[in-house]
Order: C-alpha cells, then structure tokens, then sequence
C-alpha cells in the first residue's frame, strides 16, 4: 500500500496514487491540481533524526518516493539559513532570517522540484521528461538529468536570461526557444509532452513536485532549531513555491514537530500580479489570465496555474499577496547585497522588496525571507549599479580613482 494518496484541490476528490498520474480527471481541463496527503499517524518521526545540511533526501519520509529508488548525485537542499540581527534590528523585527537557495547545485529553489521530477520519472519507467520554464525549473532539471540516462526536453522563452539559456546547453539539453512567453511556452510543452507521452516536470501539474519545494520550509525549521518564525515572505509566479511553504510547514504541524504555521505572504511584481489579484477579490478563486512586464522573468507569469492551491494556502495561513514594483525589487538586489552580501536575482530578491514595503506591518515579529535564485543567473537586471570605466594602466590615473572612491 502506497504511504501517501492525491486529493484534488478543487473537487477533493482522493485517489491512489496508480489511479491518476497529473491533474484530477475529474474536474477535467487541469483545473484540479492535485495534494499529496499522508497518513500522519502511520508516520514515526522525531526532531532528533534531521540536520541543518542534509540534503532533502533527509526527509524522504514525508516524500512521495520509495525507499531504494533514484538520489540526484548533486547535494539539493541543506541551503543556508541566515541569521541577520542587524538587519532585523533595522527593520523593527524580532528577528529575521534569510533561507538563501542561490546556493543549490544550479543556483535555484529549483532544484529541489526537479529532483523529484527525476526519481519520479524513473520510478515509473520512463526514458524523457520535459519542462516549461521561465530558466530556472529548465537549467535546474538539465543539471540534475545530466549525470542520468533521461533524456531532457526543454521549452522556455527565447528571451530568458543568458545564463539561464547557457546553463541548458553546458548540461546537454534539448533546448526548444519559443519566441513568444513562458505562458506560451507552457501550453506548447503539455501539448508536445501529451503526445509523445514523456514525463512532465511541471510544477504546477505534477503534484510531485511541491512535495521537493517543500522541503525548503521543512529546512527552516529544522535550521532555526524548532523556532518557527511569525511570517515568511516569498515570490510568486505559478503559485507553487508558495504553496509548498504552506504544506511544508502543514506536514511538520501534522507530524507534531512543530506548534504554528506561519502566515505566509505571497510577493508579486506589480506588473505580474496575477494571484494577488485574484486574493484580492476574494473566494471562489478562480484561474486568471493577464499581460506581464516586468524585470523578474521568473515570475513573469500571466496564466499561473497553481492560482487556487496558491489561494487556499496563504488563506488558510492567514497570510496575504502583495505587489513590488521593479524599482523596489532592483533596490532589494542591491541593498541586500550590500548589507547580507547575498545576491539575489530579480524574482529572489523580491521577497526583499516585500519585506521592505510592509516592514512597519511586522514590527516585533519573527520573519523569513526566500532569497529563490542566485543574482549571478541574471547580471543583465542589475547593469545600471555596474559602473565600468576603463582606467588606463598608468599609475597616476590609478591614484586618481583611487582618491575618487576615498572622497
Ligand atoms: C527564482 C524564482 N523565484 C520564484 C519563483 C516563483 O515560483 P512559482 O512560479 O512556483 O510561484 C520562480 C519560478 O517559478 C523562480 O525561478
Ligand atoms: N519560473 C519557473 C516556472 C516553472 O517552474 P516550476 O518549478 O513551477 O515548474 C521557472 O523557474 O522556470
């Protein structure tokens, strides 16, 4: 018997997990994204068999995975969580940490989802998987397919950031650049991927996915010692690291490991708001479909297709969406560079942003921020702080600079 069955979110209709393999057929259209739920009582857990560094493979309990099959060879998860007083201290905060996922093998929160992908993929036999993506869930799935036999389909814009774009061909993937948006990208990829009947990593299909995003809330806990904090912030695209953050903390609140969730708040680029708009409105959540502009291309989405998961979650949390503009998140790149030395991309540095816009709010808690991707996939966003002026290799023009900085 399975350790874990599929509740559809929309209808919550329950299946076994050999009964449906992405979205609920019942509710059709893939409007029923699926959860993976457990059976609390049968689990044995205690605090005591995890550690700060482990990689997510230390929670394979509370994964949807068997015990003896495929580990990517690449250490994912066990990120560092950052403790900032000072900054806290700026901030009016009892305390703020900063889990920074710029640190996993391909540089992104990623990775945790895709491990899963490709466990799942073999665990059920098939020889290619393929993936929709902004660059990060695409760079992230080609590095960890690279040391395996799985072939790797990729489709994302043609307009993603280079480094991203580099990293597909560096890992020998399949790259299919569509000139047109991640949205299209997307519909294009379960089209493709339906018919030739490969393995689907994405996130906001495969109710296996959020199972390995989760793990960076799971890591939270565990790192900060058991001391959850009041509220964690993260950027939204899809909606499915956000709804992960929920169900991490969910699982370990079941397990009874831990006494809270916290109130989850959902960070969204004002110019692809999408989810915040739809919360805003209010219940019955419904799926939503908008133009993007805006500099964080990972959460450049119009047509988020984890909306109502994403939804039900921060709701049942407590927590909220808001909206950064792209000045506030370039300003959230640089200043948390400069005071934490982490280097956020766009979408990473975001929850920064939101951090900073709704401070006041949450003066005198406790309060985590997801730092998404590394600032090294997206040098282009910040190249109006990169002032290059040639000097010449002479030494008194050296002296000269010099003295401009000294003054
Ligand atoms: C760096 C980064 N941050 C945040 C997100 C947002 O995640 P989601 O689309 O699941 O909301 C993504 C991609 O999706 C991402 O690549
Ligand atoms: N912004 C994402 C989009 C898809 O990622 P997924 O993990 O939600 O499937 C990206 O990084 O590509």
């Amino acid at each position: 018997m399975s350790k874990y069955k599929l509740k559809c979110i929309t209808c919550e209709k329950i299946y076994e997990p050999d009964e449906v393999e992405y979205t609920c057929p019942a509710c059709g259209n893939r409007m029923g994204t699926l959860e993976v739920i457990y059976d609390y009582e049968d689990i044995k857990i205690n605090r005591e068999e995890f550690s700060k560094y482990e990689s997510i493979w230390q929670f394979e309990k509370i994964l949807p995975i068997e015990k003896d099959s495929y580990r990517t060879l690449l250490h994912v998860g066990g990120t560092p969580l950052y403790d900032v007083p000072k900054l806290s201290e700026e901030l009016g905060l009892k305390q703020l940490i900063i889990k920074y996922d710029g640190t996993n093998p391909t540089a992104s929160y990623k990775d945790r989802a895709s491990a899963i992908a490709i466990t799942k993929a073999y665990e059920k036999g098939y020889d290619t998987i393929y993936c929709a993506s902004t660059g990060n869930a695409a760079s992230s799935l080609a590095g960890l397919t690279a040391p395996t036999k799985l072939k790797t389909f990729i489709f994302l814009p043609a307009s993603a950031p280079i480094a991203k774009i580099s990293q597909l061909f560096i890992y020998g993937a399949n790259v299919i650049p569509i000139d047109g948006s991640y949205d299209e990208a997307f519909d294009i990829s379960m089209q493709i991927g339906e018919e030739k009947g490969w393995y689907c990593r994405n996130s906001a299909i495969n109710p296996y996915l959020l199972e390995g995003k989760k793990t960076g809330a799971l890591e939270i806990a565990v790192q900060n010692s058991w001391n959850i904090p009041d509220y964690v912030l993260v950027s939204v695209g899809d909606g499915t690291v956000i709804s992960s953050f929920y169900k991490g903390f969910y699982d370990f609140y079941k397990l009874g490991l831990i006494d809270k969730i916290p109130k989850i708040i959902g960070v969204q680029a004002e110019g692809a708001a999408a989810i915040k708009r739809v919360y805003d409105k209010g219940e019955p959540f419904l799926p939503d479909d908008i133009e993007t502009h805006t500099i964080a291309d990972s959460i450049s989405v119009g047509k988020p297709r984890d909306i109502i998961k994403a939804c039900k979650y921060v709701k049942a949390s407590g927590g909220y969406f808001i909206s950064v503009s792209d000045k506030e998140i370039l300003n959230a790149i640089y200043e948390l560079s400069l005071k934490t030395g982490i280097f956020g991309e766009p979408a990473g540095a975001a929850a920064y942003a939101g951090l900073k816009k709704i401070s006041g709010k949450l003066k005198g808690y406790k309060v985590a921020i997801v730092i998404t991707g590394n600032g090294l996939k997206d040098v282009k966003a910040i190249e109006n702080f990169v002032k290059l002026k040639k000097v010449k290799p002479e030494i008194n023009a050296v002296r000269e600079v010099i003295e401009e900085y000294e003054n």
